[in-house]
């Protein structure tokens, strides 16, 4: 997309997202506020299964928005199934947005809480030839959101990740990342929050099935301030901290979010 945008309130923030890509102010945009006194309990909804192979993993790379884990998603290898989706759909990428301080950073609010950060694990439905064709289909793509919350006993799985942040720290910056199962991130709990809605980032397609679950990780305060150390800028430019990569909230119209549990 040659056009640039930014999170940034600027001329270029999110406001102005609609300016260059008009979708953005659509009546399926996303995040959202999920409220329980308006969500509607749907006990038809089954259950959701995640079946990633290891070795799908290739590299981690800082795009100067985030941080992504890519997938090799060339064929039904590592895929999510069950939940409110139709049919499989394939495992393409894993990304994270956080705050500049432990009390916000998510993109979706849970009765007015903000956690920390949020995890992206973005999957695109192989019925489309390619996922560019998918993301033009309202049932195109299908992305698993946990949310990260502080506590000063962090999981160790986020480690493996966390790890490689020294080698991806400025934008383009690209590195291997072999045999890593995301599902081992999971919390305990499959309970979820489903509905339809879009990108969080300009082009903001309204494409995208969300299953946001109710049970956040737990990472520690460092490994909040290990993301935060990545930059968005490129090697030789001068530092800009990469924070506060994270959309505000959407308003949801006429959208019912289904939940998975009373
Ligand atoms: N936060 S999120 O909504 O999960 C999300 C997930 C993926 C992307 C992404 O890779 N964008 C560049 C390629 C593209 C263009 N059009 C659709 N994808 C952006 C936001
Ligand atoms: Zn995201």
């Amino acid at each position: 997309s040659s056009h640039c945008w930014t999170f940034l309130v600027s001329f270029l923030g999110p406001d102005q997202w609609h300016k260059n890509y008009p979708i953005a102010k659509g009546r399926h945009q996303s995040p959202i506020e999920i409220n329980n006194k308006e969500v509607h309990y749907d006990r038809s909804l089954l259950p959701w299964f995640a079946s990633y192979d290891p070795c799908a993993a290739k590299t981690i790379l800082n795009n100067g928005k985030t941080c992504r884990v890519v997938f090799d998603d060339s064929f039904d290898r590592s895929v999510l199934r069950g939940g409110p989706l139709p049919g499989v759909y394939r495992l393409r990428q894993l990304h994270f947005h956080w705050g500049s301080s432990d009390d916000h950073g998510s993109e979706h609010v849970v009765n007015g809480v903000r956690y920390a950060g949020e995890l992206h694990l973005l999957h695109w439905n192989p019925k489309y030839s390619n996922y560019l064709d998918a993301v033009r289909r309202t049932d195109g793509i299908a992305v698993l959101a946990i949310f990260l919350q502080v506590r000063k006993t962090p999981k160790p799985e986020m480690k493996r990740i966390l790890e490689q942040i020294n080698a991806i720290k400025t934008k383009g910056k690209e590195v291997p990342f072999p045999n890593f199962d995301p599902s081992v991130l999971f919390p305990k709990s499959h309970d979820y929050w489903t509905y339809h809605g879009s990108f969080t980032t300009p082009p903001c397609e309204e494409c995208i099935t969300w299953i946001v679950l109710r049970e956040p990780i737990i990472v520690s305060s460092d490994q909040m301030a290990k993301l935060r150390s990545l930059s968005k800028n490129a090697e030789n430019e001068p530092d800009l901290p990469l924070v506060d990569n994270w959309r505000p909230t959407q308003p949801r119209y006429f959208r019912m979010v289904s939940a998975s549990f009373l």
